[in-house]
């Protein structure tokens, strides 16, 4: 059965600080509602990479504690400061996650080896299990299929949370590496992933959308592809009028119409304003409600 994984949000006061209640909230949403597979803590849509250190281990814990090992959890503790991702990486197995996930360190445009040696080190001493984290649009690291082949060599390494539309590469990755997991995220792609064998899907808009999402991977197991691309119509109308709307910030809008109180975005992203409010709330009407 392939897996479902809703992209964790960090729910945040007006003052940009934590909301523990909110991210409680959509924990509970995602176990009572969703009937999720499991939570990606700590990643893109987890606004990450604007947290503080302990913000983020506040984050892993709030998740940990809240899910109350009623669905996986993998805690990206990926970060371009390899003394906070090690630091990151125990802190998340100690609490007991027993799968962890690393973007590679970006910015400075880092050999192969340097990227490496990143992920050797997080992993050093730890027993744990991680998934890389391809992202390269906003990570600006692409790495080729060898590369993902020396990676891979690690047996902690297990696979992949992959956020590319680069089909090619995908199809050459699950006839390589028939055992390493493969995790799409290109929530709006996962029609023309299915059938390359993914393992399942971790997204963002899971978050709101898993009924639609799921009954997507089960007409596609019923060999049902014209009820595929139905909903994976729908889900991208409603995709895209999130991503016109502002993402972040617009998934909580919506949760809010929904009564889970997701809170804010933190500064850079916006705080809605009152056009973003009525178009998630129009958003919420036509596609949620
Ligand atoms: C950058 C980002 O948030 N990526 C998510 C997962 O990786 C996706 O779930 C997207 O949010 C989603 O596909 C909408 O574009
Ligand atoms: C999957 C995704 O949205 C994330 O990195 O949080």
């Amino acid at each position: 059965m392939k897996k479902l994984y809703s992209a964790l949000m960090t729910a945040f006061n007006e003052d940009d600080t934590i909301n523990e209640s909110g991210i409680r909230e959509m924990v509970r949403y995602n176990i009572d509602h969703n009937h999720i597979d499991g939570l990606y803590v700590g990643g893109s849509t987890g606004e990450s990479f604007m947290l503080s250190t302990e913000e983020r281990k506040q984050a892993y814990k709030i998740a940990y504690d809240e899910t109350a090992g009623k669905a996986d959890l993998i805690a990206q503790v990926g970060s371009v400061n390899l003394t906070e991702a090690k630091e990151l990486a125990k802190y998340a197995v100690e609490l007991g996650y027993k799968t962890i996930s690393a973007v590679p360190p970006f910015y400075y445009h880092f050999t192969f080896d340097q990227i490496k040696n990143y992920y050797d080190q997080i992993l050093e001493g730890l027993d744990v299990q991680l998934i890389i984290y391809s992202i390269p649009a906003l990570s600006g690291v692409t790495l080729s299929l060898t590369e993902f082949a020396k990676l891979f060599e690690n047996p902690k390494i297990i696979g992949v949370k992959y956020t590319n539309n680069d089909f090619l590469l995908l199809q050459r990755l699950r006839s390589a590496f028939p055992d390493k997991k493969i995790y799409f995220g290109t929530d709006e792609m996962l029609i023309s992933a299915l059938p390359l064998g993914i393992d399942g899907a971790i997204g963002s808009t899971f978050n709101l959308n898993a009924a639609r999402a799921k009954a997507e991977i089960a007409a596609y197991e019923a060999g049902d592809m014209k009820k595929v691309f139905e909903l994976q119509d729908v889900s991208n109308k409603f995709i895209l009028a999130l991503i016109d709307n502002d993402i972040y910030p617009s998934l909580k809008l919506v949760f809010e119409e929904m009564g889970v109180h997701a809170g804010y975005s933190k500064a850079p992203m916006s705080k809605p304003t009152a056009q973003m409010r009525a178009g998630a709330k129009k958003i919420y009407e036509q596609y949620i409600k």
